[in-house]
């Protein structure tokens, strides 16, 4: 099984578009009851976009929803089992009702349930990517949902949005468009700020999120909320992938949105008056290498690897070829396996820094544009968001395995734990060696390694790290 992590250059005119669909936009919020105007009118537009020669991957949520009706409960309940009855018994009727609605146009559909469990497993991701491309090539659409049956919380993607990104990421899509209940992003909640302004283009997620209040916190039903589509649009970017938001009410502007943006640069003056309302969100110049892109957003880490500041600045080099020497490394956490993923961590000296990095573990969390990690591309500068953008975030991010987010929640417990010495996150690799190991060689040069060990698979403990470079 291969995968071409290459980006094939592809024609303009025939694009890989992912839509998702939020809960709220396909049952409505007070029956659950299904939205039957609005998903007609994707379907109508995903079947206009199918013939313009475009292959599409729908991301839909409601499984959920769409149960409750069935069985005429008005909440979720409390339970974990009870949500995922509700969600098993949902996902049937839904997908059925989107092949009914499809049928109509003749268009094959297929059901695509994921957890986080198939994105960690390299076999399982490669396995997914290839259904999903061979689907498209086939003419189908993909309807992808995450399993929530089977999903508890190591393993859950916790809301669509992200799971929508990495689908992106998996097909290499161009555009990832985030339908939902408002017309696109703006400077702060419109339904309570009358100054609030729409927000046209972002070229760096990680800048807009220190400038906009996206504390929405999602529908009643859903998950999301601007929050999950801003870190939704960063996994994206980093994979080169253009996102929009946009209302869900009006499915139609898909194609228009895609004929303003290929025939428009994104610096177009604003006030255009043929814009169609929504925010679009760049894709990064350097988009990440799949692999890369993987082990840093779709791997669970299984373990830490403490390196001091001369490791890090080595591992900051493009000569280190994002691979780590024994003689850099501290400490081993946890137990894994070679060839599991593990997070790297700088230990250094608080001091000086302390009091800036106590001030602002958000301004870690802003440095997550992951093409500026690589020791292959320049490093980027922090440059901040709000502290308060949450735990829950910095907990959402932690669970995507998003680097700076886990370094802003480890920061303030370290500090605070120890005043001299602070360990930092600051990337993920693929170790070489287990834990036991690694543990074993720590601080040795390479050439002792197969003294101590009685072997040496190589003179790296971990390689393929992706690194980001501290102030
Ligand atoms: N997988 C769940 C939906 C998860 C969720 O809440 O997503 P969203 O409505 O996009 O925030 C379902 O089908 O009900």
């Amino acid at each position: 099984m291969t995968r071409d992590s290459s980006r094939p250059a592809k024609a303009q005119r025939h694009l890989t578009i992912v839509i998702k669909l939020g809960t709220s936009s396909i049952v409505s919020e007070s029956t659950h009851q299904p939205l039957l105007a609005i998903l007609s009118s994707i379907v109508e537009t995903v079947v206009k976009l199918r013939q313009d020669g475009h292959r599409v991957v729908l991301v839909s949520s409601g499984a959920i929803g769409v149960g409750m009706r069935r069985m005429g409960v008005k909440d979720r309940g409390k339970t974990l089992a009870g949500v995922q009855a509700l969600a098993a018994i949902g996902q049937g009727r839904l997908i059925a009702l989107w092949d009914q609605l499809f049928t109509q146009l003749e268009q094959p559909i297929a059901q695509v349930l994921l957890t986080r469990g198939e994105v960690s497993d390299r076999t399982r991701y490669l396995n997914a990517c290839n259904t999903l491309a061979e689907l498209l090539s086939m003419g189908v659409v993909p309807i992808v949902n995450e399993n929530d049956t089977v999903s508890v919380s190591e393993i859950k993607f916790g809301d669509n949005d992200t799971l929508s990104a990495i689908t992106a990421a998996m097909i290499h899509a161009d555009y990832l468009f985030l339908m939902t209940d408002v017309d696109c992003l703006y400077t702060a909640n419109p339904r309570k700020d009358p100054a609030a302004q729409p927000v046209p283009v972002v070229s760096d997620v990680a800048l807009i999120r220190q400038s906009v209040s996206v504390k929405s916190s999602g529908s009643a039903l859903g998950t999301g909320g601007m929050e999950t589509k801003l870190i939704a649009a960063e996994l994206a970017s980093g994979a080169g992938v253009t996102t929009v938001i946009t209302n869900s009410k009006t499915p139609a502007s898909i194609s228009s949105i895609i004929a303003y943006n290929l025939l428009h640069p994104p610096d177009a003056p604003a006030g255009d008056a043929s814009r169609p309302l929504h925010t679009v969100f760049l894709p990064k110049p350097n988009p990440l290498a799949d692999r890369k892109w993987w082990i840093l957003h779709g791997l669970h880490s299984a373990g830490t690897i403490v390196v001091d500041e001369g490791a890090h600045r080595a591992l900051s080099r493009r000569e280190s070829g994002g691979r780590l020497l024994p003689a850099g490394v501290l400490a081993v956490q946890g137990t894994f396996a070679q060839q599991q993923a593990v997070t790297i961590v700088v230990r250094r000296r608080g001091g000086e820094h302390a009091d800036r990095l106590r001030r602002s573990a958000s301004e870690l969390m802003a440095v997550p544009t992951p093409g500026e990690y690589t020791p292959d591309q320049v490093p980027g500068t922090p440059s901040g968001t709000p502290a308060a953008s949450a735990m829950a975030l910095q907990h959402r991010m932690a669970a995507l395995g998003t680097a700076s987010a886990v370094s802003a929640e480890r920061e303030g417990e370290d500090l605070e734990a120890d005043g001299e010495w602070e360990e930092v996150e600051v990337g993920k690799g693929l170790s070489n060696y287990n834990s036991w190991e690694i543990d074993k060689v720590k601080g040795l040069k390479s050439s002792q390694i197969e003294g101590v060990l009685g072997y040496a698979d190589s003179e790296h403990v971990a390689g393929n790290i992706t690194l980001r470079i501290l102030a």
